[in-house]
């Protein structure tokens, strides 16, 4: 048997696949109605032992409400079910509220409970809309409270007792006005932050490409859509030559400049569907989708041709940078890894071969 635990029970209808806000949100129905039922089920029986009858089946009833909305909340594991138990825990809150007032409760004492609204009403609705419930609720408790001869009441409040019952409780909402506020901005402000930072760790800084693990995700999502398609996808691997003695020559921030200008001429000769990263040091992984390994050859001469014909100028001086490339077709018998690894072999063949050259996978068999 499933053990409960008091972290399960109050995260009952939370999802991994619900955003980080809807999930704090069920947690918060979860234990507000938890302690709301709880509450005005002990208060609502010790009300009927008292004899006050009314009051108690009123405790009761909200009791039941309370428990109820938790219940849909974790029946129904949707956006419907969690806005009906926050409008049910809300309203029933709400009027128990109002009904509490009106009466003045046990001994004169039903205007202390106004003061859980302000958070709640923050908590479920959010700033906006915790406002305008805010604002409405002040509006009628504003016209109990002082409706001429308190006619409107059931019980009597000093009128010092009322303004400052008003007041105290306008000071309340502002606070948890400002908190849910400050809070949401936060969290705002944090959800870009780790878009920012998930942007970063999947991009290189120095060429804008994705990187290694970038290009990782998106070779994923390629893959599946070409076993499900079948259209041809081809790799190709591209490594700058004699890049070390550029760097030599050069310098290093020189040498940054060459990889800036190179995967510049790569992104500007493919396609919008095509990708290329950095796949490390001075090597860039191009992934050409519906693209076959003789096309890609005739996509790699004329990045080739550019590279050998763009001169690169570095501390006034003209450099001719060019690249080797080594392609491979993925099919139904290379696997991923495979193409990879042939594409390597071909990029090792080109090398071979004198560099600034096109070497096919298949052509190596
Ligand atoms: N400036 C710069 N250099 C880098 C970067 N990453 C790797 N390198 C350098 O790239 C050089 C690669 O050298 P090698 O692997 O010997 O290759 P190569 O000189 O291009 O020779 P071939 O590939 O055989 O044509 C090394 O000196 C690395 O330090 C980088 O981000 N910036």
């Amino acid at each position: 048997m499933r053990q409960i635990t008091a972290n399960s029970f109050f995260k009952r209808g939370c999802h991994p696949d619900f955003d980080e806000e809807t999930n704090r949100r069920i947690l918060v129905v979860n234990l507000f109605s938890f302690v709301g039922y709880t509450i005005t089920l002990v208060l609502g029986f010790y009300a009927l032992f008292s004899g006050t009858w009314t009051l108690g089946f009123s405790l009761l009833t909200a009791s039941l409400i309370f428990f109820l909305a938790s219940q849909i909340q974790v029946a129904y594991r949707n956006k419907v079910g969690q806005v009906v138990s926050v409008y049910l825990l809300t309203g029933c809150l709400m009027g128990l509220e109002t009904y509490l007032l009106v009466t003045g409760g046990h001994d004169n004492t039903g205007p202390l409970w106004l003061y859980i609204l302000p958070p709640v009403a923050m908590f479920f609705g959010g700033f906006k809309r915790g406002l305008i419930v805010m604002a409405v609720f002040t509006l009628l408790i504003t016209i109990i409270l002082f409706s001429p001869h308190g006619s409107l009441l059931l019980t009597h409040y000093s009128d010092s007792f009322k303004t400052r019952l008003l007041l105290s409780f306008c000071t309340v909402t502002f606070l948890s006005a400002f908190y849910e506020s400050s809070r949401q901005n936060t969290y705002e402000m944090m959800r870009m932050l780790s878009a920012q930072f998930e942007q970063q760790a999947l991009h290189d800084t120095l060429t804008s490409l994705p990187n290694r693990r970038g290009i990782s995700q998106l070779l994923d999502q390629e893959i599946k859509r070409h076993y499900r398609t079948q259209i041809p996808l081809t790799l190709i691997l591209v490594d700058v030559d004699k890049f070390k003695q550029i760097n030599d020559t050069y310098g290093h921030n020189n040498g940054d400049i060459v990889l800036q200008r190179t995967a510049q001429h790569l992104r500007q000769n493919v396609r919008r569907q095509d990708i290329v990263s950095r796949w490390g040091g001075e090597e860039f992984l191009m992934v050409l989708p519906e693209t076959s390994e003789q096309s890609a050859a005739i996509l790699a001469e004329k990045v080739r041709k550019t590279l050998e014909n763009t001169a690169v100028w570095l501390e006034e001086r003209e450099i001719k940078v060019t690249a080797s490339f080594g392609i491979c077709e993925i099919n139904s018998d290379i696997s991923l890894n495979r193409g990879l690894s042939l594409a390597d072999k071909a990029l090792y063949k080109a090398k071979q071969l004198g560099r600034n050259k096109i070497v096919c996978a298949h052509d190596m068999a």
